[in-house]
């Protein structure tokens, strides 16, 4: 079992020990029970955001969460499957299939859900906006995570067993159907064929699929990467310029190879879409539709990015034209070209462990699992003496991202990944908490921008079948993607990207999942100025706060609770946590500090909710919204002022339960309109959308745009209501 542990992570390490496991997994025996396998496996597969989440060590002792679940027994079924257990790891491996089994209906009706998405988009304006007024069914303040079953669980109108619809194959003669003979033709082993589901292209079970069954089985010498493209001549060519990144080299490498008939890749780069339509090419006019969002952030610095990065590179592109112009031609190096390669990179790419460089297993196994959004940590500004209330923002997305998802890893950081230089945005598997910049900065990871061939055609779920993907099998030298639920014939098959949030998948692969169990807040709060300041930060520092926080669909993390327990402190208090008679992480203070901190942050919520509310995007479209609109207003003008906390207050005190009462009538609507929905035949795909749905009047990423605010405004609503609930509890 040691081979599973994250050895380098402290936390873990604590975890398991805490649970006792630590010592009876490293002694091994008989003793060691299944059930002991999967918490060590749900403790190995935490992500980042699980971690910042996690209130003790003794959840885990119980499934987490749906996602953190199907990570534990991937893990341990690509574990027991790979060494070909005889004897008690066969009866182990047998129990956990077993065991399995009880995940499958909930992410089955993941299928479903998700499958509704893709009819809508097959109606881009109407469909559309069905679709994204269902995502407010979680809006209400009701924690649709523990409705039942685990959380992360898929929301549906109703608990109805619909089967998700079968995919149409790519016609004979189709790019893709080219793409796949070719792809056989490579030796790809493949249980899956390229199919249309609705509006969306995917991929389809070619047959059934049982957990442990590989659904695609690559060999590496088909993967587009650093390596194969040095083999290439003009992979040589650009490889001796110096200073290029490997980003920017893959970028540009795409832009070139793309147009050559006799590429190695030539029926690949012919299977790909036109054009997309991720946020990175959204125009101007829609990203200003998010202004004031973490996504209006994310989006402008990272088109600003990319638009930097084609400038820099433009004596690049006039020395090859001037060098080659019997080969290149100028509009191959246009901007469009530029960003159709990067936006490829950005939302088709993995990352990929190659065995060569991989140092020892449990770091293998890491990676294999993938990474999350990242918890919350750091900066500070002077505060206020008690009362003084921090502010809150929602911060930018981040820095930067990073070509590939891994089928292992991901940054998903609700503050971003960076990476500078742009470039990928690692598909991850799900799993473990170590990202890629985390690994690649520890040394030692061997992860690599890469494009997959067929696996880049595979969608994205929350609720997938195959989680653990990423590591080129030293045995076999092939990358596999092994499924850990079954699939039907027929049926779409899904794999994870990572637990990306919706302000990523918007920006960088141009859709959202509507209930996107991954979907985060971030809260940035700011130390109030005054003479406790210093005193202030010291104490959060000891305790390892940072005033970076995030809000999940879920109950309000501990460490957000502590950080405001320490910063509304009296001198009184603070002396208290300093000489460590009261710990804040724990537990409340004492009334009167869980109060302020509970109404600070109550205030802070409400400041971000009322100008989310009044944007367009989301006030145009809501029935009734005018109330709402003018708290929303309110608030606005309260923030622009300098004082969001006051009025957001003022502004929002009364309209959580107006606002429920009309979200659960919205939400009724929803639900009947969308039982009418799934009556009515398969609609053809629309004319003017491509081969994902998306339209040239940006219809459909405006519809996305529309879910990710409604989903940022749910996980409001939802923690304004913990702040509610526990404040009256705090007055009775
Ligand atoms: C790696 S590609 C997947 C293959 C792609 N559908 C195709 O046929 O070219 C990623 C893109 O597929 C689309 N996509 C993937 N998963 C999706 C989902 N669950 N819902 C809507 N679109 C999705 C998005 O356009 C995304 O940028």
């Amino acid at each position: 079992m040691a081979l599973f542990l994250d050895v380098d992570d402290k936390q873990k390490r604590e975890l398991l020990s805490a649970l006792g496991l630590l010592h009876a997994l490293k002694q091994g025996g008989e003793e060691v029970t299944l059930e002991h396998w999967i918490q060590c496996a749900r403790v190995h597969c935490l992500s980042k955001i699980e971690s910042y989440f996690l209130q003790d060590a003794s959840q885990l002792r119980q499934p987490l969460n749906l996602r953190n679940e199907a990570a534990a027994v991937s893990l341990l079924l690509a574990h027991w499957s790979a060494r070909q257990a005889g004897g008690e790891q066969q009866q182990l491996l047998t129990s956990l299939l077993e065991y399995g089994r009880t995940l499958w209906p909930e992410l089955a009706s993941g299928d479903v859900a998700l499958s509704s998405l893709s009819t809508a988009g097959g109606s881009v304006g109407g469909g559309a906006d069905r679709d994204s007024s269902s995502n407010s069914s979680s809006s209400s303040g009701g924690d649709s995570s523990s409705a039942g079953g685990l959380s992360g669980r898929p929301v549906q109108a109703k608990a109805v067993a619909v089967e998700p619809p079968r995919g149409i194959p790519a016609p004979p003669g189709s790019p893709a159907a080219d793409f796949e003979a070719w792809a056989r033709e490579q030796g790809v082993g493949s249980a899956i064929t390229i199919a249309s589901f609705g509006a969306l292209r995917g991929c389809a079970a070619a047959r059934d699929v049982q957990p442990g069954e590989p659904l695609l089985s690559i060999p590496s010498d088909v993967l587009i990467y650093e390596d194969s493209v040095r083999q290439t001549d003009l992979g040589r060519m650009l490889m001796a310029i110096p200073g290029l990144t490997i980003d920017n080299l893959l970028i540009i490498f795409t832009m070139i190879d793309r147009h050559d008939p006799d590429s190695k890749w030539a029926r690949y780069w012919r299977s790909l879409p036109d054009k997309y339509y991720t946020g990175l090419s959204f125009p101007e006019q829609l990203v200003e539709e998010l202004k004031g969002t973490a996504a209006h952030l994310e989006l402008q610095r990272a088109q600003a990015h990319l638009r930097r990065q084609y400038g820099d590179t433009q004596p690049l592109f006039h020395m090859l034209l001037q060098a080659y112009p019997q080969f290149l031609q100028p509009d191959w190096f246009d901007y469009d070209s530029y960003l159709w390669a990067a936006e490829l990179w950005y939302s088709y790419a993995f990352e990929v462990q190659f065995p060569e460089a991989s140092g020892n297993e449990a770091e293998a196994a890491a990676a294999e699992t993938g990474a999350a959004g990242e918890a919350a940590a750091g900066g500070s500004k002077p505060a206020a003496g008690r009362p003084a209330k921090p502010r809150a923002r929602q911060m930018g997305g981040g820095k930067g991202t990073k070509l590939g998802r891994s089928g292992s890893r991901s940054s998903t950081s609700s503050a971003g990944g960076s990476k500078k230089g742009g470039g990928s945005n690692g598909k991850a598997a799900d799993g473990s908490s170590k990202d890629k910049s985390s690994s690649s900065s520890g040394g030692g990871s061997s992860s690599k921008p890469v494009m997959v061939p067929f696996a880049c055609h595979v969608n994205h779920s929350p609720w997938p079948h195959c989680v653990r993907y990423g590591k080129v099998n030293p045995a076999t030298g092939t990358l596999d993607y092994p499924a850990f639920r079954p699939c039907k014939e027929g049926q779409q098959v899904y794999i994870s990207y990572g637990p990306v949030p919706n302000l990523k998948l918007l920006c960088y692969y141009g859709f959202v999942v509507p209930h996107n169990p991954h979907d985060l807040v971030p809260l940035l709060l700011e130390p109030p100025h005054g003479p406790l300041h210093d005193k202030q930060a010291t104490a959060l520092q000891r305790l390892g706060l940072g005033l970076e926080h995030t809000l999940q669909d879920g109950p309000l993390s501990k460490q957000l609770l502590a950080c405001l327990r320490v910063i509304v402190c009296t001198a009184d208090e603070l002396a208290a946590v300093r000489q460590r008679s009261c710990d804040p992480l724990a537990g409340p203070i004492n009334k009167e500090n869980e109060s302020q901190a509970l109404q600070t942050l109550q205030a802070a919520l409400k400041g971000m909710l009322a100008p989310l509310l009044r944007l367009p995007l989301l006030a145009g479209g809501a029935a009734g919204a005018d109330e709402e609109g003018e708290e929303a207003a309110a608030g606005q003008q309260q923030q622009e002022a300098g004082d969001g906390l006051a009025a957001a207050e003022a502004a929002g005190q009364q309209s959580c339960e107006a606002q429920q009462a009309k979200q659960q009538q919205a939400e009724q609507q929803q639900a009947e309109q969308r039982d009418t929905e799934q009556q009515q035949p398969e609609q053809p795909e629309p004319p003017g959308c491509n081969e994902n749905g998306f339209d040239a009047d940006w219809r459909m990423s405006r519809h996305f745009c529309r879910v990710y605010l409604e989903g940022q405004a749910a996980i409001l609503r939802r923690s304004l209501e913990e702040c509610r609930q526990a404040l009256a509890v705090l007055q009775e």
